[in-house]
């Protein structure tokens, strides 16, 4: 990504309230052209509240909003967007083409519908009602929709829910293609081999706030350990004595051990057992990362 990328959407200290409840509590979130960025947090975090504010779907209690420079309401700004939300409910009985031609009719320069219905993977449903369509097919179509008025930002809230593994791929394949055209990109995601694959930078949300920052290296390296897997006959619980094993338990044939010096470990278990085999040497992931931040964070409201 270009390092001052323009900034396409932004908010600013941006509080929404449902009665009691803080949904938002003073969020700061930049968007910007050319970049996917991957909106994460437990449930009820925010990330749907935050999306609805830029959508102007909902408006803010305090805080700026803008999209494009503009209200999020205002249509000429709308126009340059495309969303895929959680649910969506589209008129059962069009069949698919017919549905894209009436997207494409909101916006002003779409896609060609041939090219949009290759994007999105959907060349052989453009004549099936949308109704009689499977869970993951209309995923697909919704995408389609999302994508077909060449937006320069698309929202996509939990896209790949419903969707086979051959469906996501082809998804996430699609979306590094508008990614590299330019189009901003902002994903809600619950896999975080998703976010792991696809973002360029992560937000991770909790309570109404923004938790953690960065690179998805940035935040993994947040947790330093190695994960080793292997068949051995070690003692776990001498293991765990070792310098730099920070865990070692077996779990029926296999030996999981986590350390933050992985060479020095493994160096030392693989001279007291020749025989080890089967190993797995795997460095933590986002998953990790990500769990171990929002425990740290329920650890710190609790104490305090
Ligand atoms: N229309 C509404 N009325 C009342 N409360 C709401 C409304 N919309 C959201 N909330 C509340 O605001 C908080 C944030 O919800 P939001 O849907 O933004 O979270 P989320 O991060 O998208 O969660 P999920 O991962 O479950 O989709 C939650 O506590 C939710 O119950």
């Amino acid at each position: 990504m270009e390092k001052h990328a323009a900034v396409v959407a932004s908010l600013s200290a941006a509080v929404k309230h449902y009665g009691a409840l803080t949904a938002l509590d003073g969020l700061d979130l930049m968007l910007h052209r050319g970049e996917l960025l991957a909106l994460l947090g437990p449930n009820g975090a925010g990330k749907s509240t935050a999306i609805s504010l830029l959508l102007g779907l909902v408006r803010a209690d305090a805080g700026r909003v803008e999209l494009f420079g503009r209200n999020p309401q205002e249509i000429d700004a709308r126009r340059r967007i495309g969303v895929m939300l959680q649910s969506a409910s589209l008129p059962p009985t069009l069949r698919v083409s017919e549905l894209l031609r009436l997207t494409m009719s909101y916006y002003p320069a779409p896609r060609a519908l041939e090219e949009t219905a290759q994007l999105a993977g959907i060349t052989d449903l453009l004549s099936r009602r949308y109704a009689a369509l499977s869970g993951g097919q209309q995923r697909r179509v919704q995408f389609a929709l999302a994508l077909c008025g060449r937006p320069e930002l698309l929202f996509l809230d939990e896209p790949t829910v419903g969707m086979d593994i051959d469906a996501r791929q082809k998804l996430w394949v699609a979306i590094r293609r508008l990614v590299a055209e330019g189009c901003a990109v902002v994903l809600t995601t619950h896999y975080l081999e998703e976010a792991e694959a696809l973002a360029q930078r992560v937000v991770v949300l909790a309570k109404g706030r923004v938790l953690s920052e960065g690179s998805v290296d940035a935040l993994r390296s947040r947790v330093a350990m190695t994960r080793i897997r292997c068949i051995s006959d070690l003692d776990a619980a001498a293991l765990s004595q070792w310098q730099h094993v920070a865990y070692a338990e077996h779990d029926g044939a296999h030996l999981h051990v986590h350390t933050d010096a992985p060479e020095k470990v493994l160096r030392r278990m693989l001279d007291a057992d020749p025989a080890l085999s089967e190993l797995e040497v795997r460095r933590a992931g986002l998953a990790e990362a990500f769990t171990e931040l929002t425990r740290d964070n329920e650890a710190e409201k609790e104490a305090a």
